[in-house]
């Protein structure tokens, strides 16, 4: 990984912090394995049992189906029956974007409840895309023989050993509830009920002991018609030789850590994995050169994940030097540089930590610089130093340095968002340039939904001088662009933005630019305290 890599970084945001592009936290409703207060049902079952019907559809004699999110479009399937498919897919609905497939959320739902259930920690890789129809049918049914349940495991890509696995593996979470399946849970009336497979919420292997030992609740084992004993037939159906082997706890936690992962992988064959997402230790989360309340800034965030046995903020402190732009300091010639420190954390960190940070020990700690730049000089290029207990290290980008390109920039304070089910926004940028640009177009990407699933909302609007908003003459290097576009009822308004300009020969571009929504305020920033110093080397890219 280096930096910048939106997809990289949103993608470990949402693995480690469980938080979405728009600052949800997606991750929280499975935080401590927790149930869902409208049915009982823990959300991670409802999470994990989504993610197997949807990449039931594989077929691995073609090549075709698996987890791409063409379970959306199958949910009025009798085969997937279920409260918690539907309550999934709500929670999953606002977190998409052009960069976090529908179908990555559904692997990531998996991810993050088997890990909140004190469940193995699965990789996860990335890159899965989205169907925009159903796939073929595919998931069993209790009702079903077992040489059918065989050949539909089969044709996902999973033998009778691993049918058994993956069967026990899924039945630890969660139970059968009696609306959706009265004639197993025969329960009545109004009351939502979960029966569960194993009576313990936690991802462990007390379903296999208890249909071992003979105790076993498990619905699908114990009903008495013997039509809808799914589970009794699939665990005793070699003769209990893996069941046996499952009842060893470590050997259950790593096979299950194992075909879960094959689960999640299992995509169309058109689709090319990522390598599993690893955590960025230091993390630039925002490099934002813009003009706000009146002032020319460069303002940076910058994630730092405590591990292990260090106390967060115990001695920590970080400086960031940055070079001029233009002017007789121009990429810190003389070894003149902009430097600035702060050894205090953003005062309300407010970076959450997913189950799988959480698993893995993990918290984080966030600093911000909201740095006074002279417009005429700009800035080239940052980098830091990292103090751990007196302890300096450079953080450089692995040696390029962190580049700022001023030739477009975001100015958020100058948009608007407004209206509700439909939100249209008015996107403003700056162009460090008096001349014409010869395109200026912006693309716009809206992959979240409310109610059932539609297809992303996509649109191209070109730039025109912006009117409506006003910097001021103290920044005469730049020239407003915007743009206005709405975002339909069929998504919940949480588009995203790419910006393309072309201007005296040269293309500028602006990535993943969340627009200014109706929320956001922009209270005084206090400016960090600046000066300047000497310098012996600089980053690559400034030099
Ligand atoms: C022959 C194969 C299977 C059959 C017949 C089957 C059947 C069922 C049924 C009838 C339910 C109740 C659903 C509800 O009431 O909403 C259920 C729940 C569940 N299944 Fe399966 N299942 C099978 C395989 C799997 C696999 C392979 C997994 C995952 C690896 C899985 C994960 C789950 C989970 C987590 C639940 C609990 C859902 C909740 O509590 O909301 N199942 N299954």
């Amino acid at each position: 990984y280096q930096w910048p890599n939106p997809q990289y970084e949103a993608l470990e945001r949402m693995l480690f912090e469980g938080t979405d592009n728009n600052d949800k936290a997606t991750s929280i409703l499975t935080n401590s394995c927790a149930r869902r207060v409208s049915n009982g049902s823990p959300v991670a079952a409802e999470w994990l049992r989504l993610s197997y019907h949807d990449s039931s559809t594989k077929n691995i004699t073609d090549g075709t189906g698996g987890l791409d999110a063409s379970i959306y479009y199958e949910l009025s399937r009798q085969e997937n029956i279920g409260t918690g498919m539907g309550n999934s897919m709500n929670d999953f609905s606002a977190s998409s974007n052009k960069y976090v497939s529908r179908s990555d959320l559904i692997a990531l739902g998996v991810v993050w409840g088997v890990a909140s259930c004190a469940g193995p920690v699965i990789p996860f890789r990335t890159g899965r895309t989205d169907a925009t129809v159903a796939g073929r049918f595919g998931a069993p049914q209790p009702q079903e023989i077992l040489d059918l349940a065989i050949q539909r495991f089969s044709l996902q890509g999973f033998n009778q050993t691993e049918m058994i696995g993956l069967v026990a593996c899924g039945h630890t979470l969660g139970g059968v509830n009696n609306i959706d399946f009265p004639s197993i849970v025969q329960v009545p009336g109004p009351t939502l009920f979960n029966r569960e497979f194993d009576g313990t919420d936690a991802f462990d292997n007390a379903v296999v002991l208890q249909y071992l030992n003979g105790t076993t609740k498990n619905p699908l084992v114990t009903i008495s018609n013997t039509l809808f004993q799914s589970d009794l037939r699939i665990f005793q159906s070699d003769n209990n030789a893996t069941m046996n082997l499952l009842a060893n706890p470590s050997v259950y936690s790593a096979t299950c850590g194992s075909l879960l992962e094959r689960m999640i992988n299992t995509v169309p064959s058109t689709v090319q994995l990522s390598d599993a997402i690893e955590l960025i230790p230091f993390k630039v989360t925002r490099a934002l050169l813009t003009v706000e309340n009146s002032q020319f800034v460069l303002d940076v965030v910058i994630r730092v994940a405590i591990t292990g046995e260090d106390t967060p903020a115990s001695g920590r402190a970080i400086t960031i030097f940055w070079c001029d732009a233009y002017g007789a300091n121009a990429g810190c010639a003389g070894g003149v540089a902009g430097t600035s420190t702060t050894a205090s954390p953003t005062p309300f960190n407010d970076v959450l930590v997913s189950p799988v940070g959480q698993a893995q020990g993990i918290s984080f700690v966030e600093y911000e610089f909201f740095l006074p730049i002279d417009v005429e000089k700009s800035v080239s290029n940052f980098w830091f130093e990292l103090f751990t207990d007196g302890v300096a290290a450079t953080q450089d980008n692995g040696g390029a340095g962190f580049a700022v390109q001023d030739g477009l920039i975001f100015i958020p304070q100058q948009g608007s968002a407004s209206g509700s089910s439909q939100v249209t926004f008015d996107v403003i940028v700056g162009v460090r340039s008096q001349n014409t640009p010869t395109s200026a177009t912006m693309n716009v990407f809206d992959n979240t939904f409310t109610g059932t699933p539609s297809t992303p909302f996509s649109a191209t609007v070109q730039l025109q001088p912006a009117t409506n908003a006003a910097i001021g003459p103290a920044f005469a290097p730049y020239t407003l662009y915007g743009g206005t576009f709405t975002t339909p009822s069929s998504t919940a308004g949480l588009p995203t933005v790419d910006i393309a300009v072309q201007v005296d020969g040269a293309n500028h571009t602006l990535d993943f630019i969340r627009p200014r929504s109706a929320q956001d305020t922009f209270p005084t920033h206090s400016l960090s305290s600046v000066s300047t110093t000497t310098v012996s080397s600089v980053p690559t890219s400034a030099a």
